[in-house]
């Protein structure tokens, strides 16, 4: 038996000899690479953060002192050693285990996360309640690069560091990655930091926590030093004893420095350098190309799709951006951290000077934007469903209060899969219609994505396009920028009784729903404004409605139906189907909406269900 196999708790893993850490990161190491490359999931993350996952749990007492992982993309190790080993062949899968810490999950997840930079806020969090019940306890956050560029890091920093008596540990996880490079002035902070390697050394800080050879090299430097002004590193000037930066792969050093760190009070900072993708060569070349793997063959690394296959949105929103691009050189493109996953390497390379990454930084790019707007420029903010959320002050008050004109291209709405509940863009349509000035749209497939993009950026307003993560429908895509009237849907097929009013990735299964039905399907297309000349037309044809969404039910396109027909006097029977008012955890997409019956079958069987009696022919089809 190996050692990994002996380890089902931390409990375990600290009794081992300090000299078994080493073989023991390394079959940890095997052993996430092999599961990984099964399961897919978020690889190069998790393969520099083995050592020090293994240093953390050896040196604190897990789970009565408390981790909380940023993002926790990173915690596949943390919960390969949390008694998950076996479940890893699970990994956001429906009913497996998640790919972020979740508190249902294990004792050992103290905080739920997948959104970044939240780790420091809830530490500390964790920490003031342990001072005020009088407990004696570490309370631990573990932050990347990355994440450290988030406004929301920087608030719990200027919070904790005037808490001198908590027992508060940040460790900054810098492998000079986000997803892509990493951005901004920090991150060349950080370099400084690193350059300076034996800045700590040199200086009179964290001295008393390096270990030996290097407490050493301190004292020489110390001398050499003598009567140089050194200044305090930011970290310092928020109020953190700053240690490091220190390698974070080597256990000789970490874990002495946190058994140094551990016996001080106050808020600790420690500054530890991984590299992204260690110990697999393929990822550490490609540590872009290995953040969030599908299956692959661990000898011969991920090999890219010979055949092309279905676009997906993301590839018309990015072969969109440079058309549009071209035709207007007011274009300027913005995305907050994300420029693989929202599709746009080609526009960074096509058109640098109009390409900004703003780092993990959601709210600024919103309101960035704004800025750019009021001097004439056309922004599009890329940024997933779920990550405008993070800005929502900002739309309302920085863009659609002012009227804004900048476009919002929401890719990842709906349902997202292995991500699971905290990725998914199920609320856009709610938090998004109920706001002024701004024009809500819905693709039904990759055309009218494209359509709605153009359409977005010549509406002189704040608009936002919502798109599925993935592929389309197969759907022909035109060259031409053109544009849909506002406010207008269309019918897409007519029938009689009942009247399917759906929005987005809902209209084909909608159509193919109504064909056993007889029913008549109306492709909305606008959430706001919603088509009411067409519930009007609809409402005097047929007796029965019907609304689909692949949104929350609660306030989204069907709740702007049902105010419509109020709002009109009409009195219809009206039967709105979407996502329901329960968070739905990771699995395989068509599975999961399938789950909540919004695929072809479920949509029929709901609408036999609420109006077969009525409509005795919706009974009889039962095809
Ligand atoms: C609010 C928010 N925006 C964007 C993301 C997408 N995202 C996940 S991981 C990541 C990069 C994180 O970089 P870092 O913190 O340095 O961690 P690393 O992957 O380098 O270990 C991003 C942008 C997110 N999870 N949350
Ligand atoms: C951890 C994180 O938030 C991102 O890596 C996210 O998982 C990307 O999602 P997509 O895979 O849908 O781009
Ligand atoms: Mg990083």
């Amino acid at each position: 038996m190996n050692l990994l196999e002996t380890i089902n708790e931390p409990a375990q893993l600290r009794k081992l000899a300090r000299t078994q850490l080493t073989p023991l990161a390394d079959e940890l190491r095997q052993y996430l690479l092999e599961s990984v490359s099964k399961t897919g999931g978020h690889l190069s993350s998790n393969l520099g953060t083995v050592e020090l996952t293994i240093a953390l749990h050896y040196v604190f007492n897990t789970p009565h002192d408390r981790i909380v992982w940023d993002v926790g993309h990173q915690t596949y190790s943390h919960k390969i050693l949390t008694g998950r080993r076996e479940r890893m062949h699970t990994l956001r899968q429906f009913d497996g285990i998640s790919g972020f810490p979740k508190r249902d999950e294990s004792e050992y997840d103290t905080f739920g996360t997948a959104h970044s930079s939240t780790s420091i806020s809830a530490a500390l969090g964790m920490a003031q309640a342990a001072k005020i019940k009088g407990e004696h306890r570490h309370a631990i956050a573990v932050i990347g690069d990355g994440s450290m560029t988030a406004g929301m890091a920087f608030e719990a920093l200027n919070n904790a560091g005037v808490q001198e008596d908590i027992n508060l540990l940040v460790v900054l996880n810098d492998n000079d990655m986000s997803i892509s490079p990493p951005v901004g002035a920090l991150n060349r902070y950080l370099a400084r930091l690193m350059s300076g390697q034996f800045y700590a050394a040199a200086k009179n800080v964290g001295k008393s926590v390096l270990p030996g050879p290097v407490r050493e090299l301190a004292k020489r430097l110390e001398e050499h030093a003598k009567g140089m002004v050194v200044p305090a590193t930011m970290f310092e000037e928020f109020g953190f004893n700053y240690i490091g930066p220190i390698d974070g792969h080597d256990l000789e050093s970490l874990i002495p420095t946190l058994e140094n760190i551990k016996k001080l009070k106050g808020p600790q900072f420690l500054h530890v350098v991984t590299k992204k993708g260690q110990g697999y060569k393929l990822a550490e070349a490609e540590p872009i190309l290995y953040h969030g793997t599908g299956k692959f063959n661990p000898t011969e690394g991920i090999i890219a799709p010979t055949k092309a296959g279905k676009v997906t949105y993301t590839e018309v929103f990015g072969n969109w951006l440079c058309d549009m691009a071209a035709a207007d050189k007011r274009l300027v493109g913005i995305t907050p951290a994300m420029r693989e996953g929202s599709g746009m390497v080609r526009f960074e390379q096509q058109y640098p000077e109009r390409y900004f990454d703003v780092g993990i930084a959601e709210q600024h790019s919103v309101t960035f934007a704004g800025g750019l707007a009021t001097e004439g420029l056309k922004p599009v903010v890329a940024i997933y469903s779920t990550f405008l959320q993070r800005a929502y002050d900002q739309l309302i008050h920085d863009i659609a209060l002012q009227n804004l004109d900048v476009v919002f291209a929401l890719d990842r709405a709906g349902l997202v899969g292995a991500d699971g509940a905290t990725h998914a863009g199920n609320y856009d349509m709610s938090y998004l219609r109920c706001i002024p000035n701004m024009v809500v749209m819905a693709a039904s497939d990759e055309n009218e994505c494209r359509r709605m993009l153009t359409t977005g950026f010549h509406y002189p307003g704040p608009a936002a396009v919502r798109y599925p993560r993935g592929a389309g429908i197969g759907a022909a895509i035109e060259k031409e920028l053109t544009s849909i009237e506002i406010g207008k849907g269309e019918i897409k097929r007519r029938g009689t009784g009942v009247a399917i009013l759906a929005f987005g990735s809902m209209v084909a299964p909608s159509v193919a729903a109504a064909e056993g039905l007889n029913a008549t399907v109306a492709n909305m297309r606008f959430v706001k404004p919603l088509d009411v000349e067409l519930v009007k037309q609809l409402a005097r044809d047929h007796d029965y409605f019907v609304t689909v969404e692949e949104g929350s039910v609660m306030g989204g396109a069907g709740a702007a139906v049902a105010e419509a027909l109020a709002a009109e006097g009409i009195v219809k029977p009206l039967l709105m189907l979407g996502l329901p008012d329960k968070f739905i955890d990771h699995g395989d997409p068509a599975a999961l909406l399938a789950g909540v019956g919004l695929d072809a079958a479920g949509i029929a069987a709901s609408i036999r269900q609420r109006f077969g009696a009525a409509v005795p022919r919706l009974v009889v089809n039962n095809s």
